[in-house]
């Protein structure tokens, strides 16, 4: 029986986390979760998977809860509890699946404490990945991908030899407005960003799709993860999401992951590595009905984020720091009508142009510049 504690339950990977462990009661069980607002779906959740230990973000919502949940749940809240529900409890796995840098802390308190990270919270690593995969080597803990291009990535590579590894190819959908061009773009509202023509996921996830930053991010992430460099991580546009992203090696042949757009499967491989089991649901891959698919290169002019990205990782230190921090801070501007879609590469870029570099970021000094950024976003974008 492998015991799971999981962050952001209340989210898209969280609830499809949920149904995994649900869909196998004989091998998983949950320990612990985390939720932020969503106290309504928390509750279901507490009452059907019985958790020993949830944390809530806010104190108001802690003190609503106390009256619901069961006495046999210990009920905790914010910074203390979100670290207590990834660290202090009997779990052997902790599933990552909270959204932004916020998840930052915990990860490094479940390294610390020995646990096994199955990582869909891709701002921790960019945002502080040479901290955290430090940390992970210096306890002996292990990182496994559940972000689908890097689970396909890392099912590529069972049984290879990175150092025979020359480019890992990350494939992109396009998102929201892979078909349009830039001048399309500047009147575009929220609805239409979230409308992602392949996954489903959570709202800040669909924008970063659809400004191409959610591949900028994943460069960041496969280059932590999978210790490449940035000249061997290449973008390749796929508009179906079929292949999930490959790994082309040093005699040329290269390997793909395929599969129908279902974030089960990464979760679950994720969940059971090095073992696979049953996955009930999605309608199974079937190259013949689908035909066709289609590939091309993309453009930095057309998504400029992607560039940002590329850039802010080769530079390092704080850059990607503060790559990070801005998109979070503009994508949610927004999506509260803010701004508008364009002016959120127009404020990642302002604040990367404004940031003196800084080598090699400690946690504290991360944690400022996250901070110091969503200021300077909101100055410089919110009149
Ligand atoms: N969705 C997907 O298919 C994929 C997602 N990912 C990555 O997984 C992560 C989660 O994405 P997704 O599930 O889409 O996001 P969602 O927005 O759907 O869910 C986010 C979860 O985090 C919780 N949360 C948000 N902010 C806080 C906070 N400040 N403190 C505590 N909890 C918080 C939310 O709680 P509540 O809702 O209760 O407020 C929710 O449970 C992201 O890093 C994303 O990039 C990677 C690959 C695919
Ligand atoms: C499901 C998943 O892993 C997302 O990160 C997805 O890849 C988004 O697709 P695009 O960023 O390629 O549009
Ligand atoms: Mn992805």
């Amino acid at each position: 029986m492998k015991k799971i504690s999981l962050l952001g339950a209340t989210g898209s990977i969280g609830t499809q986390t949920l149904e995994v462990i649900a869909s196998h009661p004989d091998k998983f069980q949950l320990e612990a979760l985390s939720i932020g607002k969503n106290i309504e779906l928390g509750l279901k959740q507490i009452i059907e998977y019985k958790p020993k230990l949830v944390s809530v973000q806010f104190k108001e919502d802690y003190d609503k809860l106390l009256k619901e949940v069961p006495n046999t749940v210990k009920l905790m809240y914010g910074n203390e509890g979100i670290e207590e529900v990834a660290a202090n409890n009997d779990a052997d796995i902790l599933v990552n699946a909270v959204l932004g840098s916020v998840g930052l802390r915990p990860t490094l308190s479940a390294i610390r404490a020995g646990k096994t990270i199955a990582i869909a919270n891709k701002e921790t690593l960019v945002t502080a990945g040479h901290i955290v995969t430090s940390e992970a080597k210096k306890y002996n803990t292990q990182l496994l991908p559940v972000d689908s291009e890097h689970s396909a990535i890392f099912q590529c590579l069972q049984g290879e030899r990175l150092k025979e590894v020359e480019k890992l190819i990350l494939t992109a959908s396009g998102g929201s407005f892979r078909d349009k061009d830039r001048s399309e773009l500047k009147n575009v509202t929220v609805d239409d960003a979230l409308n992602h023509p392949n996954w489903s996921m959570g709202a800040k996830i669909t924008i970063d799709s659809a400004t191409m930053m959610n591949k900028g991010l994943e460069v960041i992430e496969a280059h932590w993860l999978f210790d490449m460099s940035y000249e061997k991580i290449d973008v390749l546009l796929h508009q179906e999401s079929i292949i999930h992203s490959m790994v082309e090696f040093m005699d040329g042949s290269v390997i793909a992951q395929l599969g129908t757009p279902d974030m089960k499967v990464p979760i679950q491989f994720a969940l059971t590595y090095p073992e696979r089991l049953q996955l009930e649901g999605k309608k199974r891959l079937n190259l013949s009905e689908i035909g066709k698919l289609h590939f091309s290169k993309p453009s930095f002019d057309r998504f400029r984020c992607l560039d940002f990205a590329f850039e802010a990782g080769r530079k390092g230190g704080s850059y990607p720091t503060v790559l990070n921090a801005a998109n979070e801070q503009a994508v949610s501007l927004f999506l509260e009508g803010e701004i508008s879609f364009l002016q959120i590469e127009e404020a990642i870029e302002r604040t990367l142009d404004e940031h003196t570099y800084i080598a090699s970021p400690s946690l504290e000094v991360i944690q400022d510049i996250d901070f110091q950024t969503r200021q300077l976003v909101k100055t410089l974008m919110v009149k």
